[in-house]
């Protein structure tokens, strides 16, 4: 059962970002199960709180997706044990010293996410603005956008870019000290070092930064302390000319509970705004994630993911490896009817039903010949080859049985029907031309 847990944690780890999956997800520990349901550990109520509301659906998801069984999920709440009492332990000089060295070194471990690099970003209308700001702000830190403000819906790249930007500043100077935070580890490492009576270390940590990255600002919202910790890290840094880019869900006036005196120095800088993507960028984006999967995703399937996902980039990627899963566990290529059948369940079909009259008007047009003609039993090439296309698409695409297409192309028998779609199919598999012809007439239908 353990195993179960496992594996949904490693597909977890595929859809989210390195940074959710490991404040969120690896923290829950497999604790045991009933028929029904599987426990997971959690470290605090606040905790189990907030994954219950971000990411239980996604969990229930996995988990069924590799047992045959649904589970309810259970949580309960394992406090962590506490540190080790104040008297230190006596260990051997040369020890101490080399455990120093390391905490200072893990100082500056800039946490980054290495695959979020401009390159791997794609620029389309909705993100135009934002991107060019963080370009700026890679290429020239503490200089003319500084704080840099990123605002934009649940999962539309506002991690990305941050880490883009630490990325990019790290490439050209391997130094420079660059720490990406979340908002709540920002607080929870804050709340630690409270209870350990570490805050000079936590305050001097932050405030030797070249680059200050923090994530979810939105979550420091009412957490008074936190933001009274913050606002003074802000200023030291600021008046230091280091460079601070803070992303939140939504624009600064807009986050309830946050103070006003963090909100103006928010509002000092540029503040960019990320809008949900169009249907042609998540196209681009599923079509740079597959390549850089080595996977090769057809246009018209990328369309149909497209079209039927939310603007949430996270929520589509998680389409693309699924499908991606299912093609390299079945060893297909991946197709069309194939997205529709693994995607059947999250894609509420909101595609136009296609029609027989559809699909014959539209091969018409691309082989620039008359409905008629392709309806005829006329034996001539130019006909005989976008006929049996047309019929193919019409068997993948419409629910009409072999009988009923014949009937609408000129009441032709049954077997022919049959003939013409296994010919095609076989066709397809060796035939790139072919392959694009009737991708491209199946991209025009669902347009
Ligand atoms: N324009 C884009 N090009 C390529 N990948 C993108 C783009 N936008 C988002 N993504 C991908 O979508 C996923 C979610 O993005 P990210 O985590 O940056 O969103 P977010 O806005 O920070 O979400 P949240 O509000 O949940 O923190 C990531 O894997 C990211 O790489």
């Amino acid at each position: 059962m353990e195993n179960i847990w496992l594996e949904a944690q490693a597909n977890l780890k595929k859809v989210l970002t390195g940074q959710t999956f490991s404040t969120w997800i690896e923290p829950l520990k497999f604790l045991g199960n009933t028929d029904e349901a599987i426990i997971l550990e959690v470290p605090s109520s606040f905790f189990q709180k907030y994954v219950i509301e971000k990411y239980l659906g996604m969990i229930r998801e996995a988990i069924s997706a590799v047992s045959p069984k649904t589970y309810q999920i259970e949580f309960q709440i394992v406090e962590p044990k506490p540190e080790p009492a104040a008297e230190p332990e006596m260990k051997p000089a040369k020890e101490e010293k080399k455990e120093k060295e390391k905490d200072k070194k893990s100082e500056f471990i800039p946490n980054l996410n290495p695959k979020y690099t401009f390159e791997s970003f794609v620029c389309g209308a909705s993100n135009q603005f934002a991107y060019a700001a963080s370009q700026a702000v890679a290429n020239k830190p503490a200089t003319n956008y500084n704080p840099l403000f990123i605002y934009g819906g649940v999962g539309l790249g506002k991690t990305h870019l941050v880490n883009a930007i630490g990325n990019q500043i790290l490439a050209k100077n391997p130094k420079a000290k660059i720490c990406y935070y979340s908002s709540e580890k920002f607080m929870n490492e804050m709340i630690n070092s409270l209870r350990y009576k570490k805050m000079d270390e936590f305050r001097n940590k932050f405030r030797k930064m070249d680059l200050l990255l923090i994530d979810d600002i939105q979550f420091m919202a009412g957490k008074e302390a936190t933001q009274e910790e913050f606002f003074h890290t802000f200023n030291a840094l600021y008046e230091s000319h280091k460079q601070i880019v803070v992303t939140s869900d939504k624009f600064p006036k807009d986050i309830p509970g946050l103070e006003e005196r963090l909100r103006s120095r928010f509002e000092w800088g540029l503040i960019a705004d990320i809008q949900p993507p169009n249907v042609e960028t998540k196209v681009a984006i599923l079509k740079k994630k597959s390549d850089q999967h080595q996977v090769n995703l057809p246009d018209d399937v990328a369309l149909f993911l497209a079209e039927g996902a939310t603007s949430n980039i996270r929520e589509l990627e998680g389409m693309l490896i699924r499908l991606e899963a299912f093609a390299s566990l079945t060893g297909n290529e991946i197709t069309l009817s194939m997205a529709r059948e693994v995607m059947k369940d999250i894609i509420v079909e909101k595609t136009k039903e296609i029609s027989v009259e559809m699909i014959q008007k539209q091969v018409a047009e691309h082989f620039r010949i008359k409905v008629s003609e392709l309806k005829s039993d006329k034996r001539i090439k130019t006909l005989v080859v976008p006929r049996q296309i047309a019929i193919y698409i019409c068997r993948e695409l419409t629910k009409s049985s072999f009988p009923e297409i014949g009937e609408k192309f000129g009441g032709k028998d049954h077997s022919t029907i049959i003939h013409s779609v296994r010919k095609i199919e076989k066709q397809l598999a060796s035939d790139p031309d072919l392959k694009a012809t009737v991708e491209d007439i199946k991209k025009k239908l669902f347009m």
